[in-house]
């Protein structure tokens, strides 16, 4: 079930997709250091040292030393970000697009002012009778995929928590309670490690500041440093990522008319590195995590952010790209990060709304699609303003089995304690068939306190 990908034989064309990002990043980012005039003047000065800063392959070094355009962009340049070398050698964009046809620049003149070059004989349809795919979504699972979701985890990423574990504090009464809630995740995580998580959390003006607010981001970069957020950064190992899966990931799901912002370098904040924490346990900088991490970021910081309904539509593209995977056999988990109700701001700061994220947690499990009626102004009204994170969760929900006529998911794991500094704790961990939990339900966690509905503090269901 191979990705579409028809315009890689158009004639004479070099389409730039992911996997030519990938190949061309640093000449593509060297090309960018070119917009500011004094790299330019250091560059015409001596161009072999002001390569010797970038970490080209020796192909890549030479076609810009030789300003040959063709095989820059064979080996993942693209013309908008190589024309700066162009400008900076004082060529305009008609010299430069010339130079790669095999004319000299008067015949591609002449050309050009004769009307350009006719598409016919030139074009993939006339090679070979192509024919547009099909834009049909697929509505039931590929029961032979090779990658396969196994569970969806849920958790708030409260920062506090972060901080508790790297300042050692975690047998306090205070955030015991909270931590006793994962103990059973722990065990379970054990011997379910997936071979990569997409971890959908919100970006908290870390790595995205106030100059550019993408809505969803993909993280389809190989390496993911942890921010500093004005604390310094958490002691906790850097993420790495995936960028083979993210960019097949990109392709379905964008050709599936989501129109995700593509990130190869960002940090990450609390937001992805608690869920983390809280799962894998305490890891040193100079450790690994034990799974592979791609990112995806919601906006939930500047308004208008997506719907519910938004995001589990996107769970529901993140699915059907996870199946077309034709790769390597995969154990993939999607956790869904933030929430539950909190507000960090004004004088309702504080709010908890325990009956409310309860009955969230419930219509996750039970009633996804209800849930996704639920619109923005519940979550803000009910939950808080930054309890609007839930709607994050929605997107790993949207791409489980039962949404494409499978089996409903099992519920492994389900707890629910406030506070955590600001902010109400809530935990689930539901699997799809394939993924049902393997820790015995004597290593389970006891309930702890009462039912999830009621006013209790805390709450814990294993292996419900
Ligand atoms: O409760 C808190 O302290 C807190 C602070 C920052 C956050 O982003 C958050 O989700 C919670």
């Amino acid at each position: 079930m191979a990705l579409d990908k028809p315009y890689k034989n158009v004639p004479g064309t070099t389409i730039y997709d992911a996997e030519q990002a990938r190949k061309g990043y640093h000449l593509n980012q060297l090309a960018m250091s070119l917009m500011k005039p004094e790299n330019r003047a250091r560059f015409l000065a001596d161009q072999p040292a002001y390569l010797d800063e970038w970490p080209l392959n020796p192909v890549q070094r030479q076609a810009v030393l030789d300003m040959d355009l063709n095989t820059m962009i064979a080996e993942g340049g693209n013309i908008y970000f190589l024309s700066k070398i162009g400008a900076t050698h004082g060529l305009s964009f008609q010299q430069m697009a010339g130079s790669m046809t095999g004319m000299s620049e008067a015949a591609y003149r002449d050309m050009m002012v004769g009307g350009g070059r006719r598409p016919e004989g030139a074009r993939l349809k006339d090679l070979d009778g192509w024919t547009p795919p099909s834009t049909e979504k697929a509505t039931t699972m590929r029961p032979d995929a090779p990658a396969k979701y196994t569970s969806a985890l849920f958790t708030s990423h409260v920062p506090a928590i972060g901080a508790a574990m790297d300042l050692g504090k975690t047998e306090e009464p205070y955030w015991k309670q909270v931590f006793d809630g994962y103990q059973w995740t722990r065990k379970w995580a054990k011997e379910n490690t997936p071979d990569v998580v997409i971890l959908v959390y919100n970006d908290h003006a870390t790595a995205f500041d106030a100059s550019i607010i993408p809505t969803f981001v993909l993280g389809t970069g190989a390496e993911y440093p942890v921010a500093d957020e004005g604390y310094g950064p958490r002691p906790v190992p850097d993420v790495k990522g995936y960028p083979e899966f993210a960019a097949h990931l990109a392709q379905s799901i964008i050709q599936d008319d989501f129109d995700l912002t593509l990130v190869n370098e960002m940090v990450v904040d609390h937001g992805l590195t608690v869920p983390l924490s809280l799962v894998y346990g305490e890891l040193g900088v100079d450790e690994e995590w034990p799974v592979k991490v791609i990112p995806l970021a919601v906006n939930v910081v500047q308004y208008p952010v997506p719907s519910g309904r938004r995001c589990y539509e996107l769970g529901k593209a993140l699915r059907r790209a996870i199946d077309k995977w034709d790769g390597e056999e995969l154990n993939v988990q999607i956790w869904g990060t933030g929430g539950m109700s909190h507000q960090l701001q004004g004088p309702r700061a504080g709010l908890i709304n325990k009956e409310w994220d309860n009955a969230f947690l419930d219509h996750l499990i039970a009633d996804p699609l209800g849930l996704t009626e639920w619109p923005h102004m519940e979550y803000v009204d009910e939950a808080g303003s930054e309890g609007i994170e839930l709607v994050d969760w929605l997107i790993a929900r949207g791409a489980m089995d039962d949404q494409f006529g499978g089996e409903e998911p099992s519920t492994d794991h389900r707890f629910y304690h406030v506070p955590a500094s600001n902010t109400a704790v809530g935990h689930l961990v539901i699997s799809n068939p394939v993924g049902r939990a393997t820790v015995a339900a004597e290593d389970a966690v006891e309930s702890v306190g009462a039912p999830a509905a009621e006013p209790a503090e805390t709450a814990a269901v294993a292996n419900a």
